[in-house]
Order: C-alpha cells, then sequence, then structure tokens
C-alpha cells in the first residue's frame, strides 16, 4: 500500500523534559482518512506538530517523518517552508489563537497562498469558506476574528489548509466547535480536498463515521491499528477496549469509565505504560510489548 506518511520510531522531548512521543510508528495511506485517537495528552497533538515541523526549536526529536516520501527531521527551516501547505495542510487545533485578532479573517485564508508567493485564484478565499457554508463570505472575510464565532474560525483555518489541495492534510480535532451538519460538511471537504487525511480526534463517534483506518495512542505510542469499523467494533488491546466501553451507545448499557489517569510524560516509563491500568497485566509487560499484527500487547493472541 502506498503511504501518504509514515513516521517510524519517532521520539519527542520538549525542552521542560516531556517525552511526549515515545516510538510512535503511524502509516497514513493514501485515499483514506486514518484517525490518531487517545486520551488528553497522550500525544495527538506533538505528531501534528512534528509532521509540520512546528516542535519548539529546543525540542528533542528523533525517528523518521517521511511526508510524500521527503524526511521532516532535520529538514532546513527553507525545506519545511515548501512542504507546508503545498505537501501538507494543518487544520490547528485551536483557530483563535491561529489567528492574529487585528487581521481580517480573508487576510488568514489567503495567507495560504501569500506564504508560497502566490497570488491565489481571484475569490478563492470567498468560494472556500462558502463551501464550508459561511454565508455572505466576500464581506464575512472582511471581519476581525473576533467577529466571527468558533465554529466559523474552524472553518477559516480548513479553508486555508486545503486552498493547496495538499496531498496530506493534518487536522487536529478539526470538528471541536461545530455541530453535527457543520461537521459533516467541514469533513467532507477535508476528504475531497486531500488524498489523505490524518484526523486526530479524541471524539470516538466522530471515527467511526469517518475513519477509514484508526490509530490507537497511549503515552506517545500507538498501541493499536487496523480498519476503524473492526478496530471499533472488535477492539483487542485493553487500552482500546476501555476507550470503547466509555462511550455511551443508543440503546446501550451505562458507559464504563476508563480508571486511573495516563502515566505524566515527564515519568520514566519502562515496559508497558498502559500496564497499571490494565485489568490483563502480568509479569510479561515489565518489557514493552511491539506493535505485531496491529497490537501491542503480551495478553492480547495474535
Ligand atoms: N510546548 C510544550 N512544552 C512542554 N510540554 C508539552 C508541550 N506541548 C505538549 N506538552 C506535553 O506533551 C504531552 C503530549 O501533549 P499533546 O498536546 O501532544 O497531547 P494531546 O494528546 O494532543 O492532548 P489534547 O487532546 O489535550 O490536545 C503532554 O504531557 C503535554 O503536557
Amino acid at each position: 500500500m502506498s503511504h501518504a506518511l509514515e513516521v517510524s520510531g519517532l521520539e519527542v522531548v520538549y525542552p521542560n523534559g516531556a517525552h511526549a512521543l515515545r516510538g510512535l510508528d503511524l502509516s497514513v495511506p493514501r485515499g483514506a482518512v486514518t484517525a490518531l485517537v487517545g486520551e488528553s495528552g497522550c500525544g495527538k497533538s506533538t505528531v501534528a506538530l512534528a509532521v509540520l515541523g512546528l516542535l519548539p526549536r529546543r525540542a528533542g526529536v528523533r525517528g523518521s517523518i517521511r511526508v510524500a516520501g521527503a524526511e521532516v527531521v532535520g529538514a532546513s527551516p527553507e525545506e519545511l517552508r515548501a512542504v507546508r501547505g503545498k505537501a501538507v495542510g494543518l487544520v490547528p487545533q485551536d483557530p483563535v489563537s491561529a489567528c492574529d485578532p487585528l487581521r481580517r479573517v480573508g487576510h488568514h485564508v489567503a495567507e495560504s497562498w501569500r506564504v508560497h508567493g502566490e497570488p491565489g485564484p481571484p475569490g478563492g478565499a470567498a468560494e472556500l469558506v462558502g463551501r464550508l457554508g459561511i454565508t455572505d463570505a466576500h464581506a464575512r472575510l472582511r471581519q476581525r476574528p473576533h467577529q466571527w464565532s468558533g465554529g466559523m474560525l474552524h472553518r477559516a483555518t480548513i479553508a486555508a489548509a486545503v486552498a493547496h489541495r495538499p496531498p496530506l492534510l493534518v487536522a487536529d480535532e478539526p470538528t471541536g466547535s461545530l455541530d453535527a451538519d457543520h461537521a459533516r460538511t467541514a469533513l467532507d471537504v477535508l476528504r475531497s480536498a486531500a488524498d489523505a487525511v490524518l484526523l486526530i480526534s479524541h471524539d470516538l463517534g466522530v471515527v467511526r463515521e469517518h475513519a477509514d483506518q484508526v490509530a490507537i495512542i497511549y503515552a506517545g505510542r500507538v498501541v493499536e491499528t487496523g480498519v476503524a469499523r473492526e478496530v471499533l467494533s472488535r477492539p483487542a488491546h485493553p487500552y482500546t477496549r476501555a476507550l470503547v466501553a466509555a462511550i455511551p451507545t443508543p440503546g446501550g448499557g451505562l458507559p464504563t469509565p476508563l480508571p486511573g489517569a495516563p502515566p505524566r510524560a515527564t515519568e520514566d516509563l519502562a515496559g508497558c505504560a498502559f500496564a497499571a491500568r490494565c485489568p490483563l497485566a502480568d509479569h510479561r509487560c515489565a518489557e514493552q510489548p511491539p506493535l505485531v499484527a496491529g497490537v501491542a500487547c503480551w495478553a492480547v493472541d495474535r
């Protein structure tokens, strides 16, 4: 299978010592939406920033990130500028802080073309936000960010990310501030604009509806991966099982909240990071289980 993004053995340590990613392996196939799912703090946004080369300068980064065959780890600022927007587009998690409050919204959308020294198509920004359900787009784009709601600004950042129709889109919680209808439109636009989408989410309902593939991340590593429908209906890793059991289903019993909390990123971890919360943990978990046949767990038969 040909991949739009291949991440292997990715380690990221922030300057404060937070070990956000601990040997992450992830493949995003072309022609599909791949969801990256996990609890808060497990490293999802760090993956997004690493793929675009947007981590703090003093962060320690090891491993490999290949976008359309080009290596991102260790790339020069010029190489990274050429990749951003053209080879990979980012829908950031927080659209409000992504916008300069003094600039018009239209300026932010058009910035996608300007940074590459291109004028962009006439009316291009209005057409893009119009497709995302912003009415009276020309007039609206002359407004400042504070005149737009969070959900509208999210759609402006989606418009900016798809401006060049990059082969890969990384969307960090792109539907967090949208109602179900606008979320569906936004995901349709993402899917139709790019060959491959990495959809970062902690909402398994969104993942079930929109993702083809899924990767479950825990404490900076992928612990289970596969076809989204199959993984969510027959989760194998005890962490995935706990995540699925924690979501309410119509007509189902009461959801079971996930007990305990993930380890802190500043902790030294030996062996399986989930062992402390795992009902199946035994002596084997003192050693880190490798990802085999899509599951990283000693207790799961493969
Ligand atoms: N700039 C930073 N400096 C130091 N530590 C950071 C920084 N950004 C993230 N971290 C830490 O790295 C770990 C992973 O954070 P990250 O934001 O990638 O997780 P996440 O899964 O995206 O969480 P959320 O769903 O809450 O956005 C966390 O422990 C976080 O506190």
